[in-house]
C-alpha cells in the first residue's frame, strides 16, 4: 500500500491543524428534545462481550420503536440485526477492531469486509491508538485506508479515537489522519477504556475536521442534558447504550413542561404560553 504522507509530513499537517483551530468555540443547534430528529442522532448500542441474542433482539425492537439512527453491534450479531431491522429505517452498524484497536491491518480489514457482506452499512473502527501515540502516523493512516478501501461509500466509516488515551495533539493527529483516509466520522470513545465523551473533546474534534466530516460522541452519554451538550459542541451522532432511558427522560420532561405551562394558563398565573423549549433548558449558552 502506498503511504500518503511521510511521518515528518504528518507532523507539519498536525501543526497546521493546531494553528487553524477556531479561536472562539462554535455552538451548534441541537434538535428539539424528544423529536424524531433528536432520536435520529442516536446509535443504539450493545457491545458487551456477553450480550445474549435476547438482548440483541430487544435492542432492535427498541430501535424500531424509537426510530433511532442505527443499532451498533459486534460482527457476530450483524446477520441477526439485519434480519430484525428489515423494512425499518434503522441502519446497522458494526464495530471493527473493538475495543483495543491494536489488531493488525489484515484482521481489521477482514472484519470490515465480513461486516459489510453481512449487511452492515456503517462501520465503527477503533484507530490503532498505540501506533498513534508512537507517532507512527503513516501506519495509522494505512490501517484506516485499508478498511475504507474494502468498505467504500456509501458505507459510513467512523473512526474511534479513544480520546481518554490521547493528548490534545494526538486527538488532532487522529482527526487529520481519519480525514485523509476519507472516513466520514471521527468518534470519541469505545465506552470500554477510561472516560468517554467530553464536550471539550467533541469541540476540539469538530474544530479540526470542520464541515467536511462529522463527529460522534460516545461512551458514558446517559442523559438528555449530556446529549444536548455533545450536539451543541459539534456532535451529529450519539453512541449510547442508554438510548431508551434518554428517550423516556425526554418524554417525562416534555410532559412536565407541558403540564406546567397548562397549569399556569388554567390558574391565570400567566398568559397561556407554549411549553418552554427543553433544548434551550439544557443549553449551556
Ligand atoms: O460506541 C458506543 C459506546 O460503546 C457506548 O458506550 P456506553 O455503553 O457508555 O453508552
Amino acid at each position: 500500500m502506498t503511504t500518503r504522507y511521510t511521518d515528518d509530513e504528518w507532523e507539519t499537517i498536525i501543526d497546521k491543524a493546531e494553528e487553524n483551530l477556531p479561536r472562539t468555540p462554535v455552538e451548534y443547534k441541537a434538535p428539539t428534545v424528544g423529536s424524531e430528529e433528536f432520536a435520529k442522532t442516536i446509535d443504539h448500542t450493545i457491545l458487551k462481550l456477553d450480550a445474549t441474542k435476547e438482548q440483541v433482539d430487544a435492542i432492535c425492537e427498541e430501535a424500531r420503536r424509537f426510530n433511532f439512527k442505527s443499532v451498533c453491534v459486534r460482527l457476530k450479531w450483524v446477520n441477526r440485526v439485519v434480519h430484525n431491522l428489515h423494512g425499518s429505517s434503522v441502519d446497522v452498524a458494526c464495530v471493527v477492531g473493538f475495543h483495543e484497536g491494536t489488531q493488525d491491518l489484515a484482521e481489521k480489514a477482514m472484519e470490515a469486509k465480513k461486516a459489510v457482506e453481512a449487511g452492515a452499512t456503517e462501520l465503527d473502527m477503533v484507530i490503532n491508538y498505540e501506533l498513534l501515540k508512537e507517532m507512527k502516523y503513516s501506519a495509522v493512516y494505512n490501517d484506516i485506508a485499508a478498511v475504507r478501501n474494502l468498505a467504500p461509500h456509501p458505507i459510513i466509516l467512523k473512526v474511534i479515537l479513544e480520546t481518554s488515551q490521547l493528548s490534545r495533539r494526538e486527538i488532532i493527529a487522529g482527526c487529520k489522519i481519519a480525514e485523509a483516509a476519507k472516513a466520514d466520522f471521527v468518534k470519541t470513545s469505545t465506552g470500554f477504556n477510561g472516560k468517554g465523551a467530553t464536550q471539550e473533546n467533541v469541540r476540539l474534534m469538530k474544530g479540526v475536521v470542520g464541515d467536511g466530516m462529522k463527529v460522534k460522541a460516545s461512551g458514558g452519554v446517559k442523559t438528555v442534558k449530556e446529549c444536548v451538550m455533545m450536539i451543541e459542541a459539534g456532535a451529529e451522532r450519539i453512541g449510547t447504550s442508554n438510548g431508551v432511558w434518554i428517550m423516556d427522560e425526554a418524554k417525562s420532561l416534555l410532559e412536565y413542561v407541558t403540564h406546567e405551562a397548562g397549569m399556569e394558563a388554567v390558574e391565570g398565573r400567566k398568559q397561556a404560553r407554549q411549553a418552554p423549549s427543553l433544548t434551550r433548558m439544557f443549553s449551556s449558552s
